[in-house]
């Protein structure tokens, strides 16, 4: 079963099933394309909040850059399309669902998982950044898990060509954000999503994140990468975070090495 490569969608190509979620700007429904029986999600925006929000021209730019991604661990943006009121994405269904829920149900995840899933993440953000395409928003709310486990990247409302001056102010979370969008310089390249890979391996290994405090304090902590690694994290997957929580981005270490540091190398290994 494939979805259709013709490019007209309709709303009544679709059964609508049960609700998946809510995002930011709207709700998400388990659909089922009716002539091919495709399983997916659909997303369902409405115009007037899109308006209101001034999201128009991001969601445009993202359904441009989404349209041309094909990878394993990111989450397909098959197409589009629009009613009077109401703007639909025909997104990749992930079978076992969001992993944040995973983490904060089990607590913290095992070396071996978080390896597993950092390997994955890795992949997912060279395949990105040689599409020169950042995003800006890596974070446990915004990864899925498919159906055979594999994590898939998603909601790139925040992605941007690289390399990029925000122009939008950021809401939600301070966590994840790297010193360089915080201290005013406003200029970032890809080197932000590896300070929120190593922001997402701690919290993967320790259950929370490394600089959560108040926002005041976060940001301060943040700016002077000050945090501290539970004496229960294996020295391997501590050496790999201390080396992407770098205030400098240019002394991160990049992700060709991350692929092949001795953490990941010892949990990921081809299997004999
Ligand atoms: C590629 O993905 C996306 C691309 C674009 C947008 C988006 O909304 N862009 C936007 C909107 C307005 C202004 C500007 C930009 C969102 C997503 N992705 C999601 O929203 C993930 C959860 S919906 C899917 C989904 C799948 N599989 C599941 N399994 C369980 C729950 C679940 C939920």
């Amino acid at each position: 079963r494939s979805m259709p490569s013709s490019r007209e969608f309709h709303l009544g190509m679709f059964e609508i099933g049960r609700p998946l979620g809510k995002g930011k700007f709207g709700r998400v429904y388990l659909a089922k394309e009716r002539k091919n029986g495709f399983v997916c999600a659909l997303k369902v925006l409405h115009k007037s909040e899109l308006q209101q929000g001034k999201v128009e021209k991001q969601l445009r730019r993202e359904i441009e850059i989404q349209s041309n991604l094909r990878h394993p661990n990111i989450l397909r943006l098959f197409g589009h399309f629009h009613d009077s009121k109401r703007v639909f994405l025909i997104l990749e269904f992930a079978g076992q669902g969001e992993l944040y829920k995973m983490l904060r149900k089990v607590g913290r995840f095992s070396e071996r998982r978080a390896a597993e899933y950092i390997a994955q993440m890795a992949a997912a953000l060279q395949y990105l950044h040689k599409k020169h395409v950042i995003h800006r928003d890596i974070k446990p709310e915004n990864i899925l898990v498919g159906i055979h486990g594999e994590i898939k990247i998603s909601d790139f409302g925040w992605s941007v060509h690289a390399p990029n001056s925000r122009r939008t102010t950021m809401c939600g979370t301070l966590d994840y954000l790297p010193p360089e969008m915080l201290n005013g310089s406003n200029y970032h390249n890809e080197k932000v999503d590896l300070w929120s890979l190593g922001v997402l391996t701690y919290e993967f290994l320790v259950g929370a994140a490394p600089f959560e405090d108040s926002p005041v304090e976060t940001q301060r902590r943040i700016v002077r990468a000050d945090m501290k690694i539970p004496d229960f994290v294996s020295p391997e997957a501590g050496d790999l975070i201390k080396k992407l929580l770098v205030i400098k981005p240019d002394q991160r270490i990049p992700l060709e090495e991350v692929a092949k540091h001795p953490w990941i190398l010892k949990h990921c290994a081809p299997k004999p």
